[in-house]
């Protein structure tokens, strides 16, 4: 059955639902498909929903695990996230706010479509598109749901933990005026989901309340013994805080005669007005008739004899400082507030130092110190609510389960009711002053860190095999104060808040999209998980004595571990100490198991590296050898090619010389006929004198040239003989570097020699002219 919030529009039918494709992941592991209808094209991103695989997409493909999940095999139980969505009102109604933008599908699945008109001008997705986000959730509370239903679904299974003695964390999440604090404390008759709890904790503890308050809560989760003094000062305190709430009430039955009351919206005391006062009023005259809160809450322990002691605190976190709700506003109002600081005990969990705790022994006292508190608590007018709470508000409701003990009792362990009404998240530039400005920061940058706390965790726990994520608890104070409710000291429960007008439809789906992750989250396991360890322990080495704790184990076994009763303080002490001792045991011997096994990992890492040495030894061998035969080739190619070349020049220059010597020689001969023709009786014998000294000379220039012509050639005949020499070194190899050196040796010899051939044919070649040109002379 479709539940809706305003007449639909659009309605997907099935059909359309089964285009739903699922392609693209979304943000947050949602999945994004389209579709059309009419003229609209329709995209549609799928948000995950608890125990939905992250592969999930259609309906059919999802695995709901109904409103208390579990899953069996992993023995992990899922963050139970719940959706309320408000009613319109009849001025949103009017202004036009009503344009379908939340469609229940079913008791599980929310359909949040973006506006029809310009309202959320910032989306990005607008265009052609009509975007639309689905999203699964424990379950969906819609307008016409009561407060008694939300209390059946969200607060009864949370009160009977707690009278079971676990700790639990309720909060409430969503955008400014979506109706957070209307669940959590309500108004006039329509009481919340704080004072139902109150009436059904306080009608199951009936007559097992223990009156003394001389245990007192102390740190994180102990417990002090007060001194007769302390006792005393306690109950004046205690008479004192509800006579001034007393008073405070009959004096607003008297204001509301039409004269309005102000009240301390934070530091310096800002009043915000009569509007405020309504909402007070509403509280003041909450009603808390058990009979009309038809409670029914948990079974408390049987336990012969065990007493239970109440205390209640109330504080603030505005603008990231915390304030004492229950502490008396300052005089002159004008006077800053005293802050409270966050501390860590000796374990590490976190506590808020100085924080003031109030035993309560009724409902009625425990409401009556809530609006002490309510009344401390900043407020103010907004655009979006007239009643803005401006600050996250903690109220804790602390069980002290105290068994007998001779006159006084002895407190055996704590349990918490912890519910955090969160300041809603808004957009800032909405905010016309600067101090609302500031608000909305704060509030804004803590639900942010929040957010990536809860983000991490998830991250933690979907990839277990990676480096985990530092959960950045301490980089707000609210999340340092729920730190524990997130780390096993307890467990959460969220109620997200959505109110149906299209002008917040961006700020709601981003509130939809951060309890979409938490969805995906799995409570961290139980500090009990550390009991049965030490139980185990204790049973494995035969150590345990204590018979109650045996039996109680016993009665226990075949359940997961994190459902075992009990907490450290049902161990002796002499258990604990001989359990730390195993454990010191257990610690050295994993030690030195380590130990032996890094030295195992140690020799087979050296083998390998030493293979891969040998290895790469064999390569570089190889590699040397294959580039020596390559140098050698290349050195055998080059000596034989200049051989070649040399070989051919020397010829070439040999047959040119032969040639000229020829030439040479057959002008001898033609000038030796001229010296014999003119040596007969017609020629003069002046000129034949002449001409024969000149004959002698060119004949012994000409034998000087022939001999140095002979040298040349015995010359080359040497050059030669010396390649060959060289060549026969190349095929008897020396190693690679002396062969090179050699060869580069001998060449530049060669080339020397070429050199000097070179010079010496240059010279005998003007020898030769100088003897042709001394022939010419010849008559
Ligand atoms: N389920 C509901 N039925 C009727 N009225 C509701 C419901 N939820 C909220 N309202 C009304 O809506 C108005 C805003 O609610 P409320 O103050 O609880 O919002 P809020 O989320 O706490 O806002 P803020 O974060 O600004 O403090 C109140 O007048 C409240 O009475």
């Amino acid at each position: 059955m479709a539940l809706c919030v305003a007449p639909p529009r659009d309605p997907l039918s099935d059909e359309e639902e089964a285009a739903v494709f699922e392609s693209t992941a979304a943000d947050l592991g949602g999945v994004v498909g389209s579709w059309r209808y009419g003229n609209t094209l329709h995209k549609i991103s799928h948000i995950s929903a608890p125990g939905v695989a992250q592969t999930h997409g259609t309906e059919t493909g999802q695995r709901k695990m109904g409103t208390h999940e579990r899953d069996e095999e992993s023995c992990v139980e899922r963050v139970r996230v719940y959706l309320r969505v408000r009613p319109l009102m009849e001025g949103e109604k009017e202004r036009g706010e009503e344009q379908g933008c939340v469609h229940i599908q079913d008791k599980e699945t929310l359909l949040l479509r973006d506006p029809r008109d310009g309202f959320n001008t910032k989306t990005s997705e607008r265009g052609a598109f009509q975007s639309a986000h689905k999203f699964t959730f424990t379950q969906i509370l819609g307008p016409d749901a009561t407060q008694q239903d939300i209390f059946e679904s969200t607060m009864k299974q949370t009160v009977r933990d707690v009278l079971q003695g676990e700790s639990r964390l309720l909060y409430t999440y969503g955008v400014s005026n979506s109706g957070k604090t209307y669940t959590v404390q309500g108004t006039g008759r329509e009481a919340g989901l704080l004072p139902r709890a109150l009436v059904s904790i306080f009608g199951r503890l009936q007559g097992r309340l223990y009156g003394s308050p001389d245990l007192k809560p102390a740190l994180c989760q102990e417990v002090r013994r007060l001194s007769d003094a302390e006792v005393r000062a306690e109950e004046a305190r205690r008479v004192s805080l509800l006579k001034e709430e007393e008073g405070s009430v009959s004096q607003n039955s008297r204001l509301r005669g039409g004269v309005s009351v102000s009240c301390d919206s934070g530091i310096g005391g800002v009043s915000s007005g009569s509007c405020i006062s309504a909402g007070l009023e509403d509280l003041d005259s909450l009603c808390l008739d058990p009979d009309l809160l038809s409670h029914s809450g948990g079974n408390i322990p049987e336990e012969e004899g065990v007493r239970f002691s109440v205390w209640v605190s109330f504080f603030e976190i505005y603008n990231e400082f915390l304030y004492d709700l229950l502490e008396a506003p300052p005089t002159p109002p004008s006077r800053k507030r005293a802050t409270l600081r966050l501390s860590d005990d000796r374990h590490g969990n976190p506590y808020v130092k100085d924080l003031t705790w109030v035993q309560v022994c009724s409902a009625e006292e425990a409401w009556r110190v809530l609006r002490i508190g309510r009344r401390n608590q900043s407020f103010a007018s907004t655009h979006l609510n007239h009643a803005s709470s401006r600050s996250h508000s903690i109220f804790s409701l602390r069980l002290l389960h105290i068994h007998p003990e001779g006159e006084r009792g002895h407190c055996t362990h704590t349990s918490e009711l912890t519910v955090c009404d969160l300041a809603g998240s808004e957009r800032c530039k909405d905010q016309c002053s600067g101090e609302r400005m500031k608000e909305a920061n704060n509030i804004n940058t803590s639900l942010h860190t929040l957010g990536r706390c809860v983000t991490a965790l998830r991250h933690n726990q979907s990839n277990r095999s990676r480096l985990p994520l530092v959960v950045p608890f301490r980089d707000s104070k609210l999340t340092r104060v729920l730190q524990g409710f997130f780390s096993g000291r307890g467990r959460s429960c969220m109620v997200v808040n959505i109110n149906p007008c299209a002008s917040t439809y961006d700020e709601t789906l981003q509130a939809l999209k951060f309890s979409a992750i938490a969805t995906q989250l799995v409570h961290a396991p139980s500090s009990k998980a550390h009991v049965a360890f030490i139980q185990s322990l204790l049973r494995s080495n035969g150590l345990q004595t204590n018979p109650n704790v045996r039996e109680e184990e016993e009665e226990e076994e075949g359940e997961c571990s994190q459902e075992e009763e009990g907490d450290i303080t049902m161990f002796d002490p002499e258990e604990l100490v001989r359990a730390i001792e195993v454990l010191k045991k257990e610690v050295q011997r994993q030690r030195e198991e380590r130990e032996v096994l890094e030295g195992r990992v140690r020799e087979q890492v050296c083998g390998e590296m030493m293979e891969v040495i040998a290895r790469m030894e064999d390569d570089f061998r190889e590699t040397l050898e294959s580039e020596r035969a390559l140098m050698e080739e290349r050195y055998e190619d080059k000596v034989s090619n200049l051989q070649k070349s040399l070989k051919r020049f020397y010829s070439q220059e040999i047959e040119e010389r032969d040639e000229q010597i020829g030439r040479m020689a057959a002008d001898l001969r033609r000038s030796a006929e001229g010296v014999r023709a003119s040596s007969s009786p017609s020629s003069s014998s002046s000129s034949s004198s002449f001409s024969s000294s000149s004959y002698f000379s060119v004949a012994e220039e000409l034998s000087r040239v022939q001999a140095e012509l002979e040298q040349c050639r015995s010359d080359l005949r040497e050059k030669t003989q010396e390649l060959r020499r060289c060549q026969g070194l190349l095929s008897l190899p020396p190693p690679s570097n002396t062969l090179t050196s050699a060869v580069d040796h001998k060449l530049q010899e060669g080339q020397r020699c070429l050199r000097q051939l070179r010079m010496d044919l240059q010279g005998m070649g003007r020898d030769l002219q100088a003897a042709g040109r001394a022939c010419c002379l010849l008559p």
